[in-house]
């Protein structure tokens, strides 16, 4: 996301396709059952049932027709949006907000709480009935592993067992007993503990594609670097009519000299003889064959060309010496365009973090439909894109069953500048992540945030097996789909462009279309998509365990602890841009 005008009108055109293929008519809110579509399976309370995914008909609410898998409802606060911060429809994103990405954290300031906020204890039990700040009741929060009530080992106790594999026996819970992170914080520490890895120089072509530049695109030349014309026609000298003299084609040195009253046929792009003052266009002129040699004249009704017409200026794009991109500028198929017309040939761009993905889960199937006790793996297929659309070079993706050993292994013996595993990060008895990070020695910078979906998520820095003691990291996601989500926005994604040297994405903000409810002490990220306004309307099917609000959503709205009200600008995570435009990489 860059908040260009061209980039939002392109985001405006993708909504209206979007949003194209479902029904437009605004509904009335019905805000409490949105929340508890949003909150459904992870917080115990049932999805609406019956055969619109709205559920039945309630008070004040027009049940959604089938085949509308989504729309919640759309009414809107009466005091409107404000115009600032609309993420589509061509404004541009909040100002403020972007100006507190330079500051620190992005989203504290969009979110108006975040850091100085003291995090709740992990897991802890919502207050009973807990209610939103617009009298709606709050959602049963799952419950935290704060309930589990056997100690949990910490990390130092497993490094004096003797950090070995798990061989030794463990208590079964490994779940966080501190204080989960505040989200906003959580970001903080992720992307502070990426050091941007070296830069390399790469051929310019695919192999920069989707890494950053390591330095400033100075131009090594004037753009253009002679002037030329910009169209077919003839380069012409003084105030016709214009005695002819020869042709000068795209790619050919610069003919002779023009006097005044003399003309040369010129092509678009060759260079301008000396003396011309203007190009007269083909159209606009006509030729004449007389006894003292070709004549041309302004063909009647256009004016005689002004001085300069037409005209490419050398140096008129940039002067060499020029920054034409800061480095960290993500490279794109367009910069390389830009690259090789200032007179590159190859690129020094920061280098891709190798990211191994291992993916957990004994239940997990790779083919066919599920089974009774087994599910399809959801986030082999969905993450490697995503990381190498954030910068990543993905080394490998590998399923792994629900073994500590097996598990330690693959740890042990990776090699990657990021480990992100799925599943296995709460307390249950095949819950390895904890155990393993504690019998290798990990140190834990992020254990549990306080966030929904999520909070068993966790970051940690592994006893470095590179010989130049460079860092390693591990990224526990929670197997549940939508907290995996999260946890790659909330993790993965500030370390990867951290290690990639990509600077974070402008923050965006939009209104929302209705309260949403919020969780007493931590963030909630629901999948919303922008309305024909660019408000965010929350969507349903956003239980931890789902995808399939998300897989519809424009990005994931930010919901403070305690909620949000309608027409609240709310910070937008963008989930829509994920899809590289380049490959594997090299
Ligand atoms: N006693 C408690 N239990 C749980 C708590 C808690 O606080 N106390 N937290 C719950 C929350 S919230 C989450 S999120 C999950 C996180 O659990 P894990 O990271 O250990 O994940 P698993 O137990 O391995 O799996 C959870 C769930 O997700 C499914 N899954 C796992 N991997 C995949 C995949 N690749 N594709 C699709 N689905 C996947 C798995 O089958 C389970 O249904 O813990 C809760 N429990
Ligand atoms: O609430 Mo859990 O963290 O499903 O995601």
């Amino acid at each position: 996301m860059t908040g260009t005008d061209g980039d939002a009108a392109d985001r405006a055109l993708d909504d209206a396709l979007a949003l194209a293929n479902y029904r437009r008519e605004p509904r009335l809110v019905d805000p409490v059952s949105v929340a508890q579509d949003l909150t459904a399976e992870g917080d115990g309370v049932a999805p609406p049932s019956g055969p619109s995914p709205t559920g039945p008909a309630r008070r004040g609410r027009v049940p959604a027709a089938p085949g509308d898998p989504l729309s919640a409802a759309t009414g809107r606060a009466a005091d409107g949006p404000s115009d600032a911060g609309r993420f589509r429809g061509g404004v541009p994103p909040v100002q403020t907000a972007r100006s507190a990405v330079r500051r620190g954290d992005p989203l504290s300031v969009a979110l108006g709480h975040g850091l100085e906020e003291p995090p709740g204890p992990y897991g802890r039990p919502p207050r009973p009935g807990a209610a939103d700040g617009a009298g709606h009741p709050g959602p049963t929060p799952h419950p935290g592993p704060s309930r589990l009530t056997s100690p949990a080992p910490g990390p130092a106790q497993h490094a004096a067992r003797g950090g070995g594999p798990s061989r030794l026996p463990v208590p079964p819970a490994h779940a966080p007993e501190g204080p989960a992170v505040a989200w906003a914080e959580a970001r903080r520490i992720a992307r502070r503990a990426g050091r941007r890895l070296p830069a390399r120089v790469v051929p310019l072509g695919d192999a920069a594609l989707g890494a950053a530049l390591a330095r400033g695109l100075v131009a090594l030349t004037d753009l253009p670097s002679f002037d030329s014309s910009a169209m077919d026609g003839w380069a012409v000298a003084g105030p016709g009519p214009w005695r002819l003299k020869g042709e000068v084609l795209a790619g050919q040195r610069a003919a002779e000299a023009l006097h005044d009253g003399h003309a040369a046929g010129i092509a678009t792009g060759a260079v301008l003889p000396a003396g011309a003052t203007a190009i007269l266009r083909r159209e606009h002129g006509s030729t004449e064959r007389r006894t003292d040699g070709e004549w041309l004249h302004v063909r009647a009704p256009h004016p005689a060309p002004a001085p300069g017409q037409d005209v490419r200026r050398r140096g008129g794009e940039c002067r060499r010496g020029d920054e034409l991109l800061r480095a960290g500028s993500v490279v794109t198929p367009i910069v390389l365009g830009l690259a090789a017309a200032a007179g590159y040939d190859e690129l020094a761009v920061t280098t891709r973090p190798r990211v191994e993905v291992l993916v957990l889960g004994d239940e997990l199937l790779e083919h066919g439909l599920p089974q009774p006790g087994r599910v399809r793996d959801a986030l082999g297929p969905m993450l490697p894109s995503w990381l190498r659309g954030l910068g990543a070079e993905v080394t490998s993706v590998r399923r792994l069953v629900d073994d500590e050993d097996a598990l330690h292994r693959a740890v042990a013996a990776s090699t990657a500048d990021l480990l992100v595993t799925t599943g296995g990060t709460a307390g249950g008895p095949v819950d390895h992540v904890h155990p393993v990070l504690a019998a290798l020695g990990a140190r834990l910078l992020v254990d549990g945030v306080a966030v929904r979906p999520g909070h068993p998520m966790v970051l940690a820095v592994l006893p470095s097996a590179a010989p130049d003691g460079s860092t390693r990291h591990l990224i526990g996601l929670p197997g549940n789909p939508l907290a995996a989500v999260a946890g790659v926005l909330t993790l993965v994604a500030p370390l990867v462009r951290a290690l990639a040297g990509h600077p974070p994405p402008a923050p965006y903000a939009a209104p929302l279309t209705e309260d949403v409810s919020g969780h007493p002490e931590d963030t909630r990220l629901v999948p919303v998509v922008f309305d024909d306004e660019s408000a965010a309307r929350p969507l349903h099917f956003a239980g931890p365990a789902m995808l399939r609000g998300l897989a519809a959503a424009d990005g994931m709205a930010v919901i403070p602890p305690g909620g949000a009200r309608a027409g609240q600008e709310t910070a937008v995570l963008d989930t829509t841009a994920l899809v590289p435009a380049w490959g594997s990489g090299g």
